[in-house]
């Protein structure tokens, strides 16, 4: 098994911002781990996003200019229909052997989890790495709680040698910036520089979707 795991980073995107990029960095230091942007073409529990599937591609490849640690995988645009993660999880896994793989959620996004679409196999095909996210109530469902007892972690290492399975937490500097607040910004006609990558700034059409 590969010595490094595989991380898979997954969200609409509309607009990429800071939150996410420092998230993802502090993730791929804390599990020595290639960590792999991936934007959803049809994100399956939300009203379509403000910016098209390319248009976000597009921001997510001028944020990520000038690094190799984050890199883009746009896989999931190749699929039409809502753009279901254990779908592409089960199609990385076929790639990788028995790489470690690790799902990275915000904790909103994993509090959801048992609304997903065959939430529970899952765990048969990643781990899911769980990254602290301001302003998220701490409380869990007792179903999800059940599966995730007993496959909590503390332990990187274990992570590394197991493929998929394990739930761990992951402790990264709390940003309370979303791509909803930045939308209500550039709507008001204001302007988030710092929220946002800085590759995005360099092209001001990039965020020509939320200022229109
Ligand atoms: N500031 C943040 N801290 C930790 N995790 C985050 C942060 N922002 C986004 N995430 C996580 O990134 C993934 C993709 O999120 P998404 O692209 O929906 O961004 P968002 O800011 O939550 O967008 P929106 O406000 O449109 O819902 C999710 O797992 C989400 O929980
Ligand atoms: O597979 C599902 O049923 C599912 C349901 C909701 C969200 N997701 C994925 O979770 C990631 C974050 O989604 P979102 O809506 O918070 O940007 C993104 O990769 C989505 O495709 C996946």
């Amino acid at each position: 098994m590969s010595a490094r795991p595989l991380a898979v980073f997954g969200g609409t995107f509309d607009p990429v911002h800071i939150g996410h990029l420092t998230v993802a960095w502090e993730a791929a230091e804390l599990l020595d781990a290639e960590v792999r942007l991936m934007p959803a073409n049809v994100p399956p529990h939300r009203a379509a996003p403000l910016a098209s599937a390319a248009e976000r591609v597009a921001m997510l490849r001028a944020a990520l200019a000038g690094q190799s640690r984050l890199v883009l995988d746009a896989r999931e645009l190749e699929r039409d229909g809502p753009s279901y993660t254990i779908d592409t999880l089960i199609e990385l896994r076929a790639e990788q052997d028995d790489r470690s793989l690790v799902l990275l959620l915000g904790a909103d996004a994993f509090a959801g989890l048992p609304t997903w679409h065959c939430w529970r196999e899952l765990f048969d095909v990643a781990h899911i790495g769980v990254l602290s996210r301001p302003g998220v109530p701490a409380a869990l469902s007792d179903e999800l709680l059940h599966e995730v007892v007993p496959r909590r972690s503390y332990d990187v290492d274990a992570l590394r040698h197991q493929p998929a399975g394990m739930v761990i937490e992951l402790t990264v500097t709390p940003l309370e910036i979303s791509a909803t607040r930045i939308r209500e910004l550039l709507a008001a006609g204001r302007d988030p520089r710092y929220l946002l990558p800085v590759g995005l700034f360099d092209t001001p059409a990039l965020l020509a979707p939320y200022r229109d």
